[in-house]
């Protein structure tokens, strides 16, 4: 069954529908939103080779005419390059401001297509069809979009929400068990930050996620309305929307540091740096000494890293991890904020942290 949950945010608002065999009735969707528009598809390589055929032929049976460029895959293609050949090939195509952008991929390619998206001709529609965990939980929504810099994770983009979300949960049987686990990442994350229940949830039930679709479908389905309900209330990150940084301050710190390569996922950057948030509250005396054990359990489970020490090869020292740190789009008038908790469900952001406290925890996680 498709469930669907809105995103109400006025004249931008719009549906995600999760479900499965959506990517077959994508040309219904993408017909009744946009009539017989140009389509122009960004994908990646490895996405393109397994989903893209299927695709094409649903828009095909409704006549619409659609193209489709294929990036490489992974984390380096958020990139002023990359970025640049998809808005030069989107120009090429003539794509004018009321035909539609389609970001078929995981995170990298909603997050590129998206930005490519908001400023081809100051703005034209896209639709998400995210293909990995991550992406359908997570990036699809809340129109977040741009890339990396060598400065810092995400420093240049833009908010540009979509018209449209198909989360078709069978598309994730060809995800890589790797990148399974680091979309679960992302899941972890909304247990943590605001939802005790799903949490305890989490404990008993994801283990069974990769192999049981309807445990899966629910489990993207209270992710996305989470993150709908905040991305409602606080489009902008003015405020409450930070909460979904929960663990990133850390975890964009090394991804940074480790190139933006396959030695750290996304996702797995989020575990370690949830893990350090925790870590990082206790020794405040903020939450109990039990919280950070329970949730390094977890991630362990779930086979996701909680420490520094089990990210592969060598690491810039821990100043070198403050100053990427200090790039952060958190940091106000040069302070740091973070996302600590006083409890798993419960994350708040401050910027009374002692920053040898930081230094301390990141020297402890990294002795493993
Ligand atoms: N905008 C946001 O709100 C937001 C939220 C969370 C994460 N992100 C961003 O998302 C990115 C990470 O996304 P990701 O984890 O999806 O990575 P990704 O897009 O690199 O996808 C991971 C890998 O899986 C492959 N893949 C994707 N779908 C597949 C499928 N169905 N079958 C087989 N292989 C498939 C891809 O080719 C890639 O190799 C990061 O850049 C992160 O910053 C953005
Ligand atoms: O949607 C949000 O808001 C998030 O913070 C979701 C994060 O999982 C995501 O990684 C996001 O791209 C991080 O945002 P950033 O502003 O720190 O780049
Ligand atoms: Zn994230």
């Amino acid at each position: 069954m498709t469930e669907t949950v809105r995103v109400d945010l006025g004249e931008r608002s719009y549906d995600v529908r999760i479900g499965q065999g959506l990517l077959a009735r994508a040309g219904e969707e993408v017909l009744a939103l946009a009539g017989q528009r140009r389509i122009a598809i960004l994908t990646d390589e490895r996405v393109a080779a397994l989903h893209l055929e299927p695709l094409l032929a649903s828009l095909q049976a409704e006549g619409l005419k659609a193209e489709a460029l294929a990036l490489p895959a992974g984390e380096a293609t958020k990139s002023w390059d990359q970025l640049g050949t998809a808005v030069e090939w989107l120009l090429a195509q003539k794509v004018e401001r009321k035909d539609l952008v389609i970001a078929l991929g995981g995170g990298v390619i909603g997050d590129l297509a998206g930005f490519a998206a908001a400023i081809l001709r100051r703005g034209v529609r896209f639709v998400q069809i995210p293909t990995t965990l991550l992406a359908q939980v997570d990036s699809s929504v809340g129109g977040k979009t741009g890339i990396n810099s060598p400065h810092g994770k995400n420093l240049i983009g833009a908010f540009h929400q979509p018209s449209l979300v198909l989360a078709d949960i069978d598309v994730l049987a060809t995800l890589p068990e790797r990148d399974f686990r680091a979309g679960y990442g992302e899941v972890v994350k909304y247990g943590l930050l605001g939802d005790a229940a799903f949490f305890d949830w989490l404990e008993q039930n994801a283990p069974a996620l990769a192999r049981d679709a309807a445990l899966r479908q629910q489990a993207v389905r209270h992710s996305v309305a989470m993150k709908a309900g905040i991305v409602q209330r606080d489009e902008t990150e003015q405020g409450e929307r930070a909460l979904l940084n929960l663990g990133h301050t850390f975890g964009h710190a090394l991804e940074s540091a480790t190139g933006y390569s396959d030695r750290l996922l996304h996702g797995e950057g989020v575990a370690i740096g949830c893990a350090l948030a925790f870590e990082l509250s206790a020794r405040l005396g903020l939450c109990s000494q039990e919280d950070p054990s329970r949730v390094a359990a977890h991630l362990q489970q779930m086979g996701l890293p909680s420490r520094i020490s089990q990210i592969p090869g060598d690491l810039p020292d821990n100043d070198a991890l403050m100053a990427l740190m200090a790039q952060d789009k958190k940091v106000q008038d040069g302070r740091l904020r973070f996302i600590l908790a006083r409890g798993i469900g419960d994350a708040f952001v401050t910027d009374q942290v002692d920053l040898a406290m930081v230094r301390d925890v990141l020297s402890a996680s990294r002795r493993g």
